[in-house]
């Protein structure tokens, strides 16, 4: 049985040869993330060949993600990774890289807001350490709640802003790199407003010579109070809990995921939701319940997509943890009461034919296939949340890559000379690859246009 919430795994040292990628696709995985702020461009390079091999293999178009790392502040490079305990006294100085117990943090800004008495969290608030002394380039801290620290762990400052531009030139140099290497998304960080997706647009329109789709994470106080202007202009959020969960009281996460969704879901735009869904599969086989049940909730509240992190990046389960994930979100998609729209999200020909084909598919217990140049059909139908998986034929893989992470879409690179023909031709490889079973009824159909003559078959098998 398919899910049809989609899985997006974030790629990392435990997932990075090919037959790991090859069993994560096999168990479910559609989207893999590149975090920008780790690694380098040689080891993203190896990860995407080998994401395209598997690509190939499987005849599975797959999400390929760039994370930017936006205007997030974090630690330069440490030589040996440091052990912080309770009570530890350490110097933050500025600089990047340390060969000592010393953190080096690359940032001037950084030196001249923090202030005796203010709490620096590190790694989205896991340690915490209580700035003691400050002076014009270091600053000495005494640990509240140690742990370990590596490279480039995010840091920031309690209540506290740290102004930097929005895209800085790393994000420059990145997005180059995703243009000219086939990414099919882009998850902006920190996204504060609408500006801040018009300004990587501009720069995408500049640098790409193809449209890349903007997912926009959500993770600070301004992100969520803006989110219905960001919403208009990103093609969809990310609710990502772990910077989240250090910009507000944690208590009030599951709210904050609701109303994210919800929000997403009145404005048409598709949502992911991150972090911490598996995280005790970090050093075991066998989730937690209450794991399980956090998966359950984020499916019925009809989230698009899920997304593993460390999980899968660093990991000793990564395999087990998209098994895993795949099997709640089946179980809540059978159980479900998956909240949908009831009338048109907009009053638009394109979106009350996608309402009705996905009242049809629900009426009839239908799967849906359609052509689709534009992959727009397919994600229409897809946020009324149809029956079946919606089969898209398009013409070509940068389309079916951004169609892979949509919920219940299933994208096949199929060039056709007109809609019939392309709806031909799904259903002969739908029929080839077993897809359709005797008593399987299929809606076939495509973009309705005013003032011409359209066919909607059913096919029952
Ligand atoms: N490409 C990579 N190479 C090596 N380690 C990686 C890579 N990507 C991620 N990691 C490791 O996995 C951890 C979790 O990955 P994730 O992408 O969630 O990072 P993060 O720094 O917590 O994320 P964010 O950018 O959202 O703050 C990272 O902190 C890092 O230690
Ligand atoms: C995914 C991510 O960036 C977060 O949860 O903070």
């Amino acid at each position: 049985m398919e899910n049809k919430t989609k899985i997006i795994v974030t790629m990392g040292p435990s997932i990075e040869k090919y037959e790991v990628l090859l069993s994560l696709v096999k168990e479910g995985a559609r989207g893999f993330r590149i975090n920008f702020s780790h690694g380098d461009p040689s080891q993203w390079y190896n990860y995407i060949n080998n994401l395209k091999s598997v690509e190939k293999e499987l005849s599975i178009p797959l999400g390929i993600i760039g994370d930017l790392q936006g205007p997030n502040i974090r630690i330069g490079q440490l030589i040996n990774q440091i052990n912080l305990k309770k009570d530890d006294i350490v110097q933050f100085f500025y600089g990047n890289k340390s060969e000592t117990n010393d953190i080096p943090l690359p940032y001037e800004e950084f030196f001249k807001t923090v202030e005796r008495g203010d709490v620096i969290q590190l790694a989205d608030g896991a340690i915490q350490l209580i700035v003691l002394e400050t002076s014009p380039k270091s600053f000495i801290a005494k640990t509240i709640a140690g742990g370990v620290i590596t490279s480039r762990k995010s840091i920031s400052i309690k209540d506290k802003d740290i102004e930097i531009p929005y895209v800085t030139e790393k994000d420059e140099r990145d997005i180059e790199f995703a243009c000219n290497n086939d990414f099919s998304h882009l998850m902006a960080s920190f996204v504060e407003s609408k500006d801040n997706i018009f300004q990587l647009k501009e720069l995408l329109n500049k640098k790409c010579n193809k449209q890349l789709n903007i997912l926009a994470k959500i993770e600070t106080k301004r992100g969520v109070y803006n989110v219905e202007e960001i919403l208009k202009v990103a093609d969809g959020i990310v609710v990502a809990r772990g910077d989240l969960g250090t910009h507000f009281p944690m208590e009030t996460l599951p709210t904050i995921q609701k109303d994210l969704i919800s929000k997403s879901i009145v404005q048409g735009k598709p949502s992911i939701v991150a972090t911490q869904l598996l995280s005790s599969m970090l050093n075991s086989p066998i989730p937690t319940r209450s794991e399980i049940v956090d998966i359950y909730n984020a499916v019925q509240e009809s989230a698009n997509a899920l997304m593993l992190t460390n999980e899968t990046s660093i990991g000793n389960y990564p395999i087990d943890a998209v098994r895993w994930l795949k099997k709640v979100i089946i179980e809540a998609e059978k159980n479900s009461a998956i909240v949908y729209p009831v009338k048109p999200i907009e009053n638009s020909l394109a979106h009350r034919f996608a309402l009705g084909i996905s009242e049809f598919s629900r009426q009839l217990n239908a799967k849906i296939s359609v052509y689709t140049k534009s992959g727009l059909t397919a994600q229409n139908i897809s946020l009324y949340r149809p029956y079946g998986i919606i089969y898209a034929g398009v013409p070509d893989m940068h389309t079916a890559r951004k169609l892979s992470i949509i919920w219940g879409v299933e994208p096949y690179v199929l060039a056709a000379d007109s809609y019939e023909n392309g709806l031909e031709k799904i259903r002969k490889v739908l029929i080839s690859e077993g897809k359709l079973s005797k008593g399987d009824t299929l809606i076939e159909t495509y973009r309705f246009k005013e003032g011409e003559v359209h066919t909607i078959k059913l096919v029952t098998v």
